[in-house]
């Protein structure tokens, strides 16, 4: 297992330390791992991933959830932020994602844009902002430049710079595919040198080219995989995404190994809220068990 990195030593100025801190230390176990409900899925994916579950579509039951749930954070837009938030400040903290967008274009370009500034964050008493990265999209020089606006806002009022690191783009997709181990772990590097606090990816999977280089051999068990994600992303702080609904076992397996690996933690949205409210609540207890057992200072 790669060592995760400690709080105390990945560079941050007080505000992020003092945030990153609340986040990790004092929500969810308390133990320096995290657990997130992200819910933006409602932008980047519309109504559809509400209808295995309709209750899920109101985001006041969704942040009611995020603080029965004891998460280390919820995850949401500017204008689910600022009507729903309010309700439960202080008892959960509050992870405003800065841009996004809808799925109905190709994803010829992408890029996300802006909806929303740091200093709104501070506003509403976020303590961290998310910022999703489209790395190797044909747009990357935009998304580049439009990230270091965010990074030195987020630097000057101290607030932790969470980066969605999605490879995207038809030239990721002729190296492997958006999931692949090349592709993930290149996100994450690519993360870390652009100045995020924390990176968020999804699972690595197998490379599906033949005769990759040795460093992405496709025997990589997926633990090696995350464990290589993890020294990739060096002093950025990594999370595991859940990605689309799938078998609990299987969930609760993939949760394991990042762990094992030295993720700090998982962001799990449709996994938790796809299925009825006591059922969430009992996977999210299952979850929090694994992550009991990787206590970080
Ligand atoms: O971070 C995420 C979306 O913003 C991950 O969500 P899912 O777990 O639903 O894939």
């Amino acid at each position: 297992m790669t060592r995760r990195p400690r709080l105390g030593e990945i560079g941050l100025n007080t505000g992020k330390k003092a945030r990153l801190h609340r986040i990790l230390h004092t929500y969810g176990l308390g133990n320096g791992t995290a657990l997130f409900l992200p819910y933006d899925q409602g932008l980047e994916h519309g109504p559809r991933d509400f209808f295995a579950n309709p209750a899920a579509s109101d985001p006041a039951y969704i942040v009611k959830l995020a603080v029965e749930g004891g998460f280390n954070g919820v995850a949401l837009q500017i204008g689910l932020a600022e009507k729903f938030f309010w309700d439960y400040a202080g008892e959960v903290p509050l992870i405003l994602k800065l841009n996004g967008k809808t799925d109905i274009p190709s994803d010829a370009r992408p890029l996300s844009p802006l909806h929303a500034t740091v200093a709104d964050a501070v506003r509403l008493g976020a303590d961290a902002v998310g910022y999703t990265m489209y790395v190797g999209s044909p747009a990357q020089e935009e998304d580049f430049a439009q990230f270091r606006v965010v990074r030195e806002e987020a630097h000057r009022l101290g607030m932790p710079l969470i980066v969605w690191a999605y490879p995207r783009g038809e030239a990721v997709e002729t190296k492997g595919g958006k999931d692949s181990f090349y592709a993930v772990d290149y996100a994450a590097r690519t993360a870390s040198e652009v100045g995020a606090d924390v990176v968020k990816v999804n699972f690595p999977q197998p490379d599906k080219r033949s005769g990759v280089p040795g460093g992405y051999a496709a025997e990589f068990t997926p633990q090696q995989a995350v464990d290589a994600v993890v020294r990739s992303a060096n002093r950025t702080l990594v999370l595991i995404s859940g990605g689309e609904k799938a078998d609990d076992q299987a969930m609760l397996e993939k949760a394991r190994e990042a762990m094992e690996a030295g993720t700090t933690g998982l962001i799990f949205g449709r996994n938790v809220w796809q299925r009825d409210h006591d059922d969430s609540l009992r996977l999210v207890s299952r979850l929090k068990e694994i992550l009991a057992k990787y206590p970080n200072d």
